[in-house]
């Protein structure tokens, strides 16, 4: 077994063609971005073409049964945190295998939650190995390939795209049940690359994540505009940090204006499935902190309670039950 040195020179990916951008008089031709003219999808990053890494991932991935992209618009809602529960309740289940990559390449948090900042990625010749945080739960993040945690990671969209090229190709995760991928705030490199490349091999769709206010269902609006045009189906919004269960008094308190039901009346407007809410509650913040799991340490809590409602619903949707 070798070490894969940190950070890992092979992650120089060469650098495919980039967006015309604004000033080419290719610009919002064939394809565009935000800085074209047109809002449509762009795809500049993705080298054209047909790319032969495309088959080592979907044979890599045919091993995985259940693949669910955790999304939101804004960032700060509680995406990692909910990936994270989600991986750990998903795990407690012994039956299952589960995974969870981090294409929060700029922010990965998922290390810290999961309790496994410290380990390192190993490789050898069937490929990278996910770290272990249980026995079945297995995760793969740029975090631990940066030198300390403190360094950021600057990158253009295009050496995004070959990490996240190379988690798919090089990750062996094995036979698994579920892949759970967060990803960071927004509609950009990232989400279009993974979607791009899991294409071919079958996603069974994406779970929104979002906090009840305004600003948060603005972007969720944006980010469901995308699994549109990227074709990835919605498999439910969840609403997070909605209302305050105070876990002493155990009263509602009421933090922020509005404090419950955007989540669910967006997803009523637009007729998607609504999953469920999950409190605010100081522990989670704590436990994610301490990389710990929240469900494990507060079985009994409303927070605990609804976050399990949320993952039923959601087995029930891909599982077909
Ligand atoms: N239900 C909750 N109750 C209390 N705190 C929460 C809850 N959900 C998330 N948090 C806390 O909110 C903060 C933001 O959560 P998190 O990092 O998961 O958001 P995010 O959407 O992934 O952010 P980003 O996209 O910027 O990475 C964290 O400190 C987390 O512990």
């Amino acid at each position: 077994m070798i070490v894969v040195p940190k950070p890992n020179p092979s992650l120089t990916a060469p650098e495919p063609e980039h967006c015309p951008g604004p000033e080419s008089e290719n610009a919002g031709k064939e394809e565009s971005c935000a800085g074209c003219a047109n809002q449509s999808i762009c795809s500049s990053q993705i080298p054209k073409g047909p790319d032969p890494d495309v088959d080592f991932i979907n044979d890599r991935l045919s091993n995985i049964t259940h693949k669910i992209l955790v999304l939101s618009g804004k960032g700060g809602v509680g995406k990692s945190t909910f990936s994270s529960i989600l991986s750990w309740a998903l795990a407690a289940d012994e039956d299952l295998e589960v995974g969870v990559m981090d294409l929060d390449i700029c922010g990965p948090s998922l290390p810290k939650m999961l309790g496994s900042e410290l380990e390192s990625v190993h490789s050898s010749n069937s490929g990278w190995s996910p770290v272990y945080v249980t026995e079945n739960l297995g995760m793969m993040s740029v975090g631990f390939m940066l030198p300390d945690q403190d360094s950021a990671v600057i990158w253009r969209g295009a050496k995004k795209n070959g990490l996240i090229k190379q988690f798919l190709k090089d990750v062996n995760w094995g036979k698994l049940d579920y892949l759970i991928v967060d990803t960071p705030p927004g509609t950009s490199d990232e989400h279009l690359s993974v979607t791009t490349y899991m294409k071919e091999s079958g996603i069974d769709g994406a779970l929104i994540v979002t906090t009840p206010q305004e600003v948060a269902l603005l972007d969720v609006r944006k980010e469901i505009d995308f699994c549109k045009k990227a074709n990835i189906k919605i498999l439910g919004i969840v609403e997070n940090m909605s209302g305050f269960i105070c876990p002493g008094c155990k009263n509602e308190f009421q933090i922020f204006k509005p404090t419950t039901g955007g989540g669910k009346a967006l997803a009523d407007e637009l007729g998607l499935p609504f999953l469920g809410s999950v409190p605010l509650d100081p522990r989670i913040g704590k436990s994610a902190d301490n990389g710990e799991s929240f469900l494990d340490l507060y079985p009994d809590s409303p927070a605990s309670t609804a976050i399990l409602d949320v993952v039923d619903a959601l087995r029930d949707s891909v599982e077909g039950s």
